[in-house]
């Protein structure tokens, strides 16, 4: 039998920044697939390159070389219309800075993206909010969370209006075990529901719910 057709792939990707005479390699030919149904966690040392590549798959940024297609067409290199639309139609994306809107409540900031797709549903962002243990916090405002909360506001951002395939970078840093629990658990549910995720982590605990582990070294996949 043959495997379903990726959701997301990328092949041999780069990425290089400069700034003044300085180079740094961030990515070095780095290729992947993202399968319905897996969740594939991201592991690798500060710096080695997980936030460059997800946000070159998030299509936030451009890869020097290499190419990246969700769910078949093609997203690197293309306009920012092309971009947005691809992005609004399939991803669902959580990145280390929170991307909330400062003068929306929490609740507000999850049921956003719905809205703007007209698949907005109040009382799904309220329970996705509460699996988090964000139930308390609905109508608090961004600038009045903690590190913790943010990220986990940010991931039910991502998640609420159903998206195909879940990027997330480091969605429980700064939480405590039993927290980190209840967001591994939100993960796999969506993921086994027929979506896919990949996540970037520090943390050994989530990478433990994980159908697959990649790590980066350096801008590659190590042992590579
Ligand atoms: N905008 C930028 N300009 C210049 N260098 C950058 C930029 N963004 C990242 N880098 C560099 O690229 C390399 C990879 O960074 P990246 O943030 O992708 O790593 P990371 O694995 O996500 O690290 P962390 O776990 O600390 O978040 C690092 O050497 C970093 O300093």
């Amino acid at each position: 039998m043959t495997s379903p057709a990726p959701l997301l792939q990328a092949t041999d990707l780069y990425r290089f920044y400069h700034v003044g005479d300085d180079e740094t390699r961030a990515l070095r030919g780095v290729g992947l697939e993202l399968r319905a149904g897996e969740l594939t966690v991201l592991l690798g040392s500060s710096g080695s390159g997980k936030s460059t590549l997800l946000t070159c798959l998030a299509g936030l940024d451009d890869p020097d070389g290499g190419q990246i297609q969700i769910a078949g067409t093609r997203l690197s290199r293309r306009s920012e219309g092309v971009r947005a639309r691809l992005r609004a139609e399939h991803l669902g994306i959580m990145l280390q800075s929170g991307n909330l809107i400062p003068h929306l409540s929490v609740l507000d900031n999850v049921r956003l993206t719905g809205q703007l797709l007209g698949r907005d549903s109040e009382d799904a962002a309220r329970r996705l909010l509460e699996r988090l243990g964000l139930g308390e916090r609905l109508s608090a405002f961004p600038s009045q969370l903690s590190g913790g909360e943010t990220a986990r506001v940010a991931l039910a951002a991502a998640l609420a209006h159903g998206p195909q395939i879940l990027l997330a970078d480091e969605p429980t840093a700064e939480v405590d075990a039993d927290t980190e629990d209840r967001v591994a658990a939100v993960i796999t549910e969506y993921v086994h529901a027929g979506h896919c995720a990949l996540i970037a982590t520090h943390s050994a605990r989530l990478a433990g719910h994980a159908d697959r582990v990649l790590k980066l070294k350096d801008g590659r996949w190590q042992d590579e």
